[in-house]
């Protein structure tokens, strides 16, 4: 079975995929678009994406994605703790310009400031695709934001190790698929949740509260609650929402039929289950 994740080889999402699928054919892909369209297109079966991190927060990408591509569903959900190195090349030490994944340079933006002077940062599309630049480069004053595996695999210096701000630094992976499935891994179990988004009926006093109540007052406890801009105009959102623990059959269709009823879209994106991986 073809898996896509977000590529290159040693990127984090790589070190995520390989343990939930261990005996599977990884296929990397340069963006999380293009992770969500291979699933589309049924050239992979699932994808594996970053979700959300400990420092930086969601990943509004792939919420975005998970609105706008109505068939996919998440099957699997994995926690992994993240370490960031600063990366040269062995031929060239000196860099005046940090390139990385955006959220791998926002995870380690003071460390760097306290650490380093008169550099610039530059956007890559992930961190594995940066260390694998810099190790192509040698001639250029380049250092990466990247894991040791990379390091290892593109033969980079560690200049300085752990220069994540937050010594606690876990990012949030799903697996995206076509199926509505739910994945059973033999990981250390940290929970179930399901996901959920919703559109709100027109914009009127205590719409959101009204949604809220539906879960209230049956006691589901909301894990997660995000908006995000529908790009339809100014103060347009969708909202992205995490119902923790079991999926009640016949309580929770009842939430589900009542937001309905009330006007609210809904669309439910699974009901799956949260394991911890190591790093
Ligand atoms: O760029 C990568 O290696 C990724 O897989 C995305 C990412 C970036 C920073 C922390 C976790 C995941």
């Amino acid at each position: 079975m073809k898996i896509a994740y977000l590529g290159p080889e040693a990127s984090f999402t790589q070190l995520a995929a390989s343990q939930i699928f261990e005996n599977e054919t990884l296929v990397p892909h340069s963006s999380i678009l293009d992770c969500f369209n291979a699933v589309k297109n049924g050239e992979v079966k699932k994808a594996v994406v970053p979700l959300e991190n400990s420092i930086e927060g969601t990943v509004s990408m792939t919420l975005d994605y998970l609105y706008d591509f109505k068939n996919i569903s998440i099957e699997a959900e994995v926690v992994m703790p993240i370490a960031h190195h600063l990366l040269v090349n062995k031929e060239n030490p000196e860099f005046d310009t940090v390139i990385s994944h955006p959220q791998a340079l926002a995870q380690c933006y003071h460390s760097l400031d306290k650490n380093f002077k008169d550099y610039t940062r530059k956007d890559f599309s992930s961190t594995a695709a940066a260390a694998k630049y810099v190790s192509e480069n040698p001639d250029k004053k380049i250092a990466a934001i990247a894991n040791s595996y990379a390091a290892n695999l593109y033969d980079l210096k560690i200049l300085k190790k752990n220069i994540h701000d937050f010594e606690q630094n876990h990012t949030r992976f799903i697996v995206i698929s076509l199926t509505k499935n739910s994945l059973k891994l033999k990981h250390k179990l940290i929970g179930e949740k399901t996901s959920l988004i919703i559109t709100l009926p027109e914009d009127h006093a205590g719409g959101l509260h009204q949604v809220l109540s539906v879960f209230a007052w049956r006691k589901m406890n909301l894990s997660k609650i995000e908006s995000r801009t529908l790009k339809t105009g100014l103060g347009n959102y969708f909202f992205y929402i995490n119902v923790a623990n079991e999926w009640h059959p016949i309580l929770s269709e009842n939430a589900l039929a009542e937001l309905r009823s009330i006007g609210a879209e809904v669309r439910f994106l699974g009901h799956y289950e949260e394991y911890l991986v190591k790093d």
